[in-house]
Order: C-alpha cells, then sequence, then structure tokens
C-alpha cells in the first residue's frame, strides 16, 4: 500500500557557529503517522522542529509540509500546522480562554468560531473550571495542557509537539497522552520529540533516533521491537563478584550468554526460558552468592541502547533536570 508523504525533510543542516546542530537530516513522516524523535539532550531535535515550523531557518537542505516547500512559501505551511513548543509560548497575564482566542486570532479565525473554539479544547484538556483565571496561576500541568490546546486551535491537519509531557504532574501526562492516541485516531499528522521511551513506544507508529544531530536509526515500533521479541533475561545480583569466573559460569551453560552489567550483576540471555535453580546453585558452588533474582521485560528500552550506545534512564534524568532550571 502506498502512502502518502506529508513531511518531507532531506540532507537538512543547521550550525551555531562552531556547533553542528543539525548534520544531514533527512526522513519522511506519512500522512496520519505518529511520528517520535527520540534522542538525549543537545541531539538536535528542538533545532530540526523549528526549522519544520518556520521558527528558523535551514544552512542548507529541503523542507516539504504537506506539498508545500516551507523554504518558498513559509506562510502557507505554516497555516497547515499546528506547535507546540516545549517551553510556553502564552501570555501569563491574559485568562486560559483569552489566551486561546487570541492564538485563534493569529490563525485569522473569526471572533465566533474562536470562542467556539476555546470552549471546546477547555473542556477537551479538562480546563473549564480555570477558563477565566490568568494562565500565571495555573499548575506547571496546566500549562502545558493550555499550550498544547493552544497549537490545536485551528486544527492543524499537522502537529508537532516538543516535550509534551517533559516535567509535570502525572495525570496531566496521561490526560495529554490520552488526547495525543485520540488526535492520532482521528488522522491528524503528529511529529512528536520525547525523551520517555515507554511513551515512544506506546504512542508512536514510528521512530527515528537522533544523536550528534545525525538520525542513526529509522523505524515501525513493531520493526523496532523485533529483535528482542521471544528474548529471556535473567538479571543475577551478587553479593562477591571477585569470586565470579564468567567465563566458567558461561561454558557450564552453553545455551546461554553471560554478561556483566555494572559491578555486581550478570545479565543472563537466552531464546529459551531461563530456570534460575540451576543458575543460583552453579554459583552458590563456586562461593558466589545470588542475592536477587530478576526476569527482566525486553522493551524499547533496550533497542535505543543498542541503536545509540545511551542509557534511557540517564537520558530522561538530564531533561528532567533541565527543564526544572
Ligand atoms: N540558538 C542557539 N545558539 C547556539 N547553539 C544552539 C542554539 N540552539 C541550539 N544550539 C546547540 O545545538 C545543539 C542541538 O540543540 P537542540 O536544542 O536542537 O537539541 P535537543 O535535542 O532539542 O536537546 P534538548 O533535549 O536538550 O532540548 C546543542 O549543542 C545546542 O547547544
Amino acid at each position: 500500500m502506498s502512502r502518502n508523504i506529508c513531511i518531507e525533510v532531506s540532507t537538512l543542516n543547521k550550525s551555531f557557529g562552531e556547533v553542528k546542530a543539525v548534520d544531514g537530516v533527512s526522513f519522511d513522516v506519512y500522512e496520519g503517522e505518529l511520528f517520535g524523535f527520540l534522542g538525549p539532550n543537545g541531539a538536535g531535535k528542538t533545532t530540526t522542529i523549528n526549522m519544520l515550523t518556520g521558527l528558523a531557518r535551514p544552512d542548507s537542505g529541503r523542507l516539504m509540509v504537506g506539498g508545500i516547500d516551507c523554504s518558498k512559501s513559509p506562510k502557507a505551511a505554516q497555516h497547515l500546522i499546528g506547535v507546540v513548543p516545549d517551553e510556553s509560548n502564552l501570555y501569563p497575564e491574559l485568562t486560559g480562554f483569552d489566551n486561546l482566542c487570541f492564538c485563534g486570532g493569529l490563525y485569522g479565525m473569526r471572533s465566533k468560531a474562536r470562542r467556539h473554539r476555546a470552549h471546546e479544547l477547555l473542556e477537551l484538556f479538562g480546563l473549564s473550571g480555570a477558563a477565566t483565571r490568568k494562565f500565571a496561576g495555573y499548575s506547571k500541568g496546566m500549562k502545558r495542557r493550555l499550550v498544547i490546546a493552544a497549537g490545536m486551535m485551528h486544527r492543524p491537519r499537522i502537529l508537532f509537539l516538543d516535550e509534551p509531557t517533559t516535567g509535570i504532574d502525572v495525570q496531566s501526562a496521561r490526560h495529554i497522552r490520552g488526547m495525543l492516541g485520540d488526535l492520532h485516531r482521528s488522522g491528524t499528522t503528529i511529529f512528536l520529540t520525547t525523551h520517555y521511551i515507554e511513551e515512544a513506544e506506546r504512542l508512536c507508529d514510528r521512530i527515528a533516533f537522533i544523536v550528534g544531530g545525525s538520525i542513526v536509526h529509522v523505524d515501525s515500533v513493531h520493526n523496532l521491537l523485533q529483535p528482542v521479541k521471544g528474548q529471556e533475561v535473567m538479571l543475577l545480583s551478587v553479593e562477591d563478584p571477585q569470586q565470579l569466573d564468567l567465563a566458567a559460569f558461561a561454558a557450564a551453560f552453553p545455551r546461554f550468554a553471560m554478561q556483566l552489567e555494572g559491578p555486581r550483576t550478570i545479565r543472563v540471555s537466552a531464546l529459551e526460558k531461563i530456570a534460575v535453580a540451576p543458575l543460583v546453585r552453579y554459583l552458590e558452588m563456586c562461593g558466589v552468592e545470588v542475592s536477587e533474582a530478576r526476569r527482566k521485560q525486553l522493551v524499547l528500552e533496550d533497542v535505543f541502547l543498542k541503536h545509540t550506545g545511551l542509557d534511557v534512564q540517564i537520558m530522561q534524568k538530564e531533561t528532567e533536570k533541565k527543564r526544572k532550571r
């Protein structure tokens, strides 16, 4: 089945002085797709989104959005898209309702249509009760929900969201994810940057991994997960690792692969069910005490590590720290 391409990016480049923020990036996003853009801090995600949404100018490369060449007709392209930036772009002194109406006005919506849409979105985002309160007094999660609503005022065909769920309360994040799922099912094309790998796994059709300004891998979530499907992993925490002869341990269980994962953890992997008792017995016979045995479910996090060499937990902590500043 051939699918229509909605966003086309080819050999995109952008530098800031010596820093090559985006380095020859190419990818396509299909009509109606939820496309995830994943990478660590400083990978070039925001710079790419900024170029796609007309907030920054590429040094070179081609950008087509909804069949429109962004460098030739930036205004026409901007009418097709909604943008949810990583920082709030709304007015603190205006109420939630007035902020939405103001954004609708920027897209040329008439007063009645603006007001109707603003009420509809406030309801959808669970903010009706706060419609007449100033944006400045909203909680972080409420602010983020309103920023997303503002990006949707003119019912864009394509929605760009930069880290929409970072640094907010669990309930708001869940609300936003649910809303993105609904929007996706209704046919909107969504371009999402996130560092929450489970979020990407749950929501996205395809994912691009970007590191150091370059895309290192792009594929469907289904395909990305294939290599880890059916793989069993057991993590054994040991008390006295200096007693351990890993090569001898591996030789005793030739159908399993053994690896050290941290100073006190042995990772045992196999393409079959791993029985824990024989492993523990063997290690204890060698004088190595096992304090914990834990089955690990392999998920997209492991695939991300394989393609980028980056630990997801570290990446998430860094991003959350950055948001708090
Ligand atoms: N306006 C700017 N001036 C100078 N350097 C910039 C500017 N914007 C981005 N950079 C640099 O370009 C690189 C890519 O930054 P970008 O913000 O696109 O990354 P990111 O993947 O969005 O990171 P994060 O997850 O931290 O937001 C970084 O090295 C950053 O410091």
